[in-house]
C-alpha cells in the first residue's frame, strides 16, 4: 500500500491532456485499489466522453480559458479564475484529498490554485517544451515536476530541475505486442493481411491538411497496393474519399482502440502531439510527423528528437500534398527493412513504464 488515501486528478481539453490523466489512474488502481480517485475537467473537454466510460469519479468546474500569456502576477489573477479555484476546493475537500496531479489544460490551474491555499502535495506532470500556461502558472507553487521526454529539461530553463518519469501510457499501448494483434485487428477494420497499412491519425481532434493530402493520393497509394487506416477527427469535417479504390481505404471518426490501428499499421502518418510521440515511439511504429505549424512550433519539438534518433520522417505541414505523400510513402512502406530499422530506432528512444515511473514521483512527493 502506498501513502494516499485520496488524489485528485486534473487535466482536461483535447485527448493530450485526458489519456496521461486516465493512464496514470488506471495505474494507481492497479498498485493501490483501495485509493479514491477524482478526476476534475470542464464541462465541454474530452474528459466528459473519455473519462466516465473508464468507471472514475469526473467532477467538473466552471471553466476559465487562460489567455495564451498569463500574466503570472497572483494578485491580478482574474476573479473568475478564483471562482473556478473554490469550485476546485470543494471537491479537494469533499473527498479529502491528500494529494493533487494536474497534467495541464486550464482545468488545472484552479485545482493548483486550491491544492496551493491548503498547503497539500502537488505534483506536476508536462509533455511539451514550451511547457502549457496552465502548468506554467503551478509551478509557481510547486517544485515537483515531472515531465514526459528527455530532451524538455534541456530546451525548457523552466523545466531543468524537472524529474524524467516519461509520459503514462495506456496500458493497452504500452503492453502492445504489434506483430501478436496485427492480423486480428487488420480483419477487425476489414483490412487484407497480405498488403502494407498506412495508419492515417492527425491527434485527438483530427487534421485537416493531413486528411485533405492523403484523400488527394487515394488513389495512387490503392494502385501500389498501399492500404489505408484513415481517422479523420470526430470534431473535423469528413473529406471524400474515392470509392472505386482497387484495395481497402477505411475510414473513421475516431477511434477508442489506438491500439488495434497501431497493430495493424506498417507505417503512420500523424501530427507531433506528445501523446502520438510517446505512443508511436514506446511501440517502435516507424511514423511520419506532420507537426502542427503554430503553438510555437511545440509539436515540431516533440516529434524532432525520435526522428534525429532515426525512429521517423519530420515533413512540413506547408508540405503535405499528394504528390509528397505519394513520393514517400510508397517507397518506404514497400521496403520492410528500413521500416524494420525505423521501428527498432523508435522504440529505444520511446519508454512504456511512464505510469509506474510518475506513480513513484508521486509516492516521494506525498512522503516529502
Ligand atoms: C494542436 C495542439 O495544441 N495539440 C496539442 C494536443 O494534442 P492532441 O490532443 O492532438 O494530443 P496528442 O497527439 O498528444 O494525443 C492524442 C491522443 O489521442 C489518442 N487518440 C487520437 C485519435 C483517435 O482516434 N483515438 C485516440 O485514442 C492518441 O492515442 C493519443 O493518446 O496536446 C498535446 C499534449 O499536450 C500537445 O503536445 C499538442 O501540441
Amino acid at each position: 500500500m502506498g501513502p494516499l488515501r485520496s488524489v485528485v486528478l486534473a487535466g482536461g481539453g483535447t485527448g493530450g491532456h485526458v489519456y496521461p490523466l486516465l493512464a496514470f489512474a488506471d495505474c494507481l488502481r492497479r498498485h493501490d485499489p483501495g485509493v479514491r480517485i477524482t478526476c476534475l475537467g470542464t464541462p465541454r473537454g474530452m474528459e466528459n466522453e473519455l473519462i466516465p466510460p473508464q468507471g472514475y469519479d469526473l467532477r467538473t468546474i466552471p471553466a476559465y480559458q487562460l489567455p495564451r500569456s498569463i500574466n503570472m502576477n497572483l494578485v491580478r489573477t482574474p476573479g473568475r479564475m478564483w471562482t473556478a479555484a473554490r469550485a476546485a476546493g470543494k471537491v479537494i475537500d469533499e473527498v479529502r484529498a491528500d494529494a493533487v496531479v494536474g497534467f495541464g489544460g486550464y482545468v488545472s490551474v484552479p485545482a493548483y490554485l486550491a491544492a496551493w491555499r491548503r498547503e497539500l502535495p502537488m505534483v506536476i506532470h508536462e509533455v511539451n517544451v514550451p511547457p502549457g500556461v496552465a502548468n506554467r502558472l503551478g509551478m509557481k507553487f510547486t517544485k515537483n515536476v515531472a515531465v514526459g521526454f528527455p530532451h524538455q529539461p534541456v530546451q525548457a530553463e523552466s523545466l531543468r530541475d524537472a524529474r524524467v518519469v516519461g509520459v503514462p501510457l495506456r496500458r493497452s499501448i504500452a503492453g502492445l505486442d504489434r506483430a501478436a494483434l496485427r492480423n486480428a485487428a487488420r480483419a477487425r477494420f476489414g483490412l487484407r493481411p497480405d498488403l502494407p497499412v498506412l495508419f492515417v491519425a492527425g491527434g485527438s481532434s483530427g487534421a485537416r491538411t493531413i486528411n485533405l493530402a492523403v484523400a488527394g493520393a487515394a488513389k495512387e497509394l490503392a494502385r501500389n497496393g498501399v492500404q489505408v487506416l484513415h481517422v479523420m477527427g470526430a470534431r473535423n469535417e469528413p473529406v471524400p474519399i474515392p470509392t472505386d479504390l482497387p484495395v481497402p481505404y477505411v475510414t473513421l471518426p475516431y477511434l477508442s482502440e489506438m491500439e488495434l490501428g497501431y497493430a495493424a499499421a506498417d507505417l503512420m502518418l500523424a501530427r507531433g502531439g506528445a501523446m502520438t510521440v510517446a505512443e508511436v515511439a514506446a511501440i517502435g511504429l516507424p511514423t511520419i510527423f506532420v507537426p502542427y505549424p503554430h503553438s510555437n512550433q511545440e509539436q515540431k519539438r516533440n516529434a524532432l528528437p525520435v526522428v534525429e534518433a532515426g525512429g521517423g520522417l519530420l515533413v512540413d505541414d506547408s508540405e503535405m500534398t499528394p504528390s509528397w505523400l505519394e513520393r514517400t510513402v510508397i517507397p518506404l512502406i514497400r521496403d520492410p527493412h528500413r521500416l524494420h530499422a525505423m521501428g527498432a530506432a523508435a522504440s529505444a528512444y520511446g519508454r512504456r513504464d511512464g505510469d509506474v515511473a510518475l506513480l513513484n514521483f508521486v509516492y516521494e512527493a506525498v512522503a516529502r
